[in-house]
């Protein structure tokens, strides 16, 4: 009996137990579903300002299957739908889109402060070391390593005392085309006679001539020396193509974090673990070659400021503990790496396409060359850069190619630090958001028949002149990028020496294929391979 009634009583509390537990259990669902109906249909009081307008999404992925290899082209396509300020789910990274000046506007000047952050993503804080300029996020560290950037390493009298290796290594570029007109063949160039058969011409390839000299350019200014060659096995170059390629792709997990494991099957986490420990074996025996020359010259932490390279300046501020944030060896790698990443790819992109775009407009070629060869005297081995500035034309055309091919298409991804009312939208705090400079470039409210290349609408007098850090193809605000001097400086002297010394052709007179190739970087989809005869101008030489 005593038995018979334990047995009921624990069963009774079973029950009861089971009773409170669904009750609890009742409790959590009714909190979901009312907390799941308040978010989607959270109404928007009058006084609370709708998001921006959104196309539907699909579960998991978002909107991800609306944007191909060419996302700056798809996300053109959705704005013409949906507006200049739209909201799409990059899997489940809420993003706002700009496509219009009027509201970069807003974004890089009013509200610059709030849009100056960036997303984490996780590859570049792989190979970047969490600690580069161009990735992180705003804050002290960033705001002390932005003006290390802006005023030790790419300031306008360091871009000047590099002057002389910009134009050393364009005259090496021009040496070695023009010896293959003579009848020698380097690897990257092929002879053959010209059409006139006055002299011999020489194919081409501008991928491999124009990444060997920007990358030798950002190589002696950063480490002091060409490494290019250095290394053995696959060189520096390689290493570097490597790393950004591995920042380029696609990574699932940064939009859907659940995913993120795919990575591990997938190759890319050994492949950036790969490239991220070869490139920090080689740096850190950079520096350490820096910092052995430096003790066995007796210059500890200083000398002259025009003779030292980025490596020199790096350590000289480690050495000063002056910044306020810890700095050390990770972080001169970090800056470096930056360097290479924003400075090579971007710089040969923007080469390339104005080339491209003046060979398949061979009048304005003409005009270019014309203001040149006029002003240049016969037999100049070098166009210098202090002539730079007499070349209207040729300034007119590298912003109409910025405007219409801007290397980063879609700049460098922002974050937003609090909520704003954009254009009468609510942007919430921590909101990825893109700048599509290349919609940008594009918008007719702004440029009159935007997609014909037209350098002539640059052509204004100083006082509505339109400078090159105007152009969106550099970003703005104070997440602009610092290197806008320095790249110009290697784009006006190479574009300009080519254009001076040879005339150009696409080998059998076909049409240039104009398609763009995927990646961060929008560069052409196919090489550049045109044929060099050279000017009369430049025969004596
Ligand atoms: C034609 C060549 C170049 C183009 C088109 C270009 C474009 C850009 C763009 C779009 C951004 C992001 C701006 C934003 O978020 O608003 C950027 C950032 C940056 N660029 Fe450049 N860039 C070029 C060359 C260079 C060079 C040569 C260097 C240095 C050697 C450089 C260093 C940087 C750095 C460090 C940042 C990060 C700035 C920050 O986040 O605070 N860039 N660049």
């Amino acid at each position: 009996m005593f038995q018979s009634l334990e047995i009921f009583r624990s069963t009774n509390s079973l029950f009861s137990s089971i009773h409170e537990h669904n009750q609890l259990l009742l409790l959590l669902i009714l909190t979901i579903i009312v907390i799941f109906f308040t978010k989607k249909t959270r109404p928007h009081s009058p006084s609370s300002p709708p998001l921006p307008p959104s196309p539907p999404k699909l579960p998991i992925i978002g909107n991800l299957h609306q944007l191909g290899l060419l996302p700056h082209r798809d996300l053109y396509r959705l704005a013409r739908i949906h507006g200049p300020l739209f909201l799409i789910h990059l899997g489940q990274t809420p993003t706002v889109v700009v496509s219009s000046s009027h509201v970069a506007r807003q974004v890089m000047k009013t509200h610059d402060l709030i849009f100056s952050s960036r997303p984490n993503l996780q590859f570049a804080n792989k190979l970047l070391y969490g600690k580069d300029v161009a990735f992180s996020p705003y804050g002290e560290y960033w705001r002390q390593v932005r003006r290390v950037a802006t005023l030790q390493l790419l300031s306008n009298s360091k871009v000047q005392s590099f002057k002389p290796i910009r134009e050393q290594e364009t005259a090496l570029m021009i040496d070695r085309i023009r010896e293959s007109c003579g009848g020698y063949c380097h690897e990257s160039v092929t002879t053959s006679m010209s059409s006139s058969g006055c002299s011999t011409s020489t194919t081409v390839d501008f991928y491999e001539v124009l990444m060997s000299l920007t990358n030798d350019v950002v190589c002696r200014v950063a480490l002091g020396e060409k490494y290019s060659l250095k290394r053995e096995g696959r060189g520096f170059r390689e290493l570097i193509r490597e790393f950004l390629h591995v920042l380029g792709t696609f990574n699932v997990g940064d939009f859907v974090p659940w995913l993120a494991w795919v990575n591990h099957f997938n190759g890319l986490n050994a492949k950036a673990e790969r490239v991220f420990r070869d490139l920090d074996c080689f740096l850190e025996k950079v520096i350490q070659d820096h910092v052995d020359r430096r003790q066995k010259e007796g210059v500890i932490g200083g000398g002259d400021d025009c003779d030292e390279d980025f490596v020199d300046v790096l350590l000289r501020i480690e050495k000063e503990e002056s910044l306020g944030v810890p700095f050390s060896r990770d972080n001169i790698k970090a800056i470096i790496l930056d360097m290479f990443a924003a400075g090579t790819d971007t710089t040969f992109t923007a080469i390339d396409w104005t080339m491209a775009e003046l060979i398949r407009h061979p009048q304005i070629m003409n005009q270019v060359q014309q203001q040149m060869r006029q002003v240049i005297p016969p037999n100049t081995k070098l166009v210098t850069e202090d002539t730079l500035p007499k070349f209207h034309h040729l300034n007119m055309a590298i912003k109409e190619s910025l405007r219409i091919h801007p290397p980063i298409p879609l700049l460098v991804p922002r974050k937003t630090l609090k909520d704003v009312v954009i254009e009468g939208c609510h942007v919430p705090a921590n909101t990825r958001v893109i700048i599509n400079a290349w919609a940008i470039g594009m918008d007719p409210h702004t440029w009159k028949d935007p997609h014909v290349f037209e350098p002539k609408r640059f052509d204004h007098d100083d006082e509505n002149l339109i400078k090159i850090s105007d152009l969106m193809a550099f970003g703005g605000g104070r997440r602009v990028c610092p290197g806008i001097e320095f790249a110009m400086g290697v784009v006006e002297v190479a574009l300009a020496n080519l254009l001076y010394h040879f005339d150009w052709e696409v080998p059998g007179g076909e049409e240039l294929e104009m398609s763009e190739g995927s990646g961060l970087t929008a560069h052409r989809r196919d090489h550049l391979i045109l044929l060099a005869t050279p000017h009369a101008c430049s025969l004596d030489i």
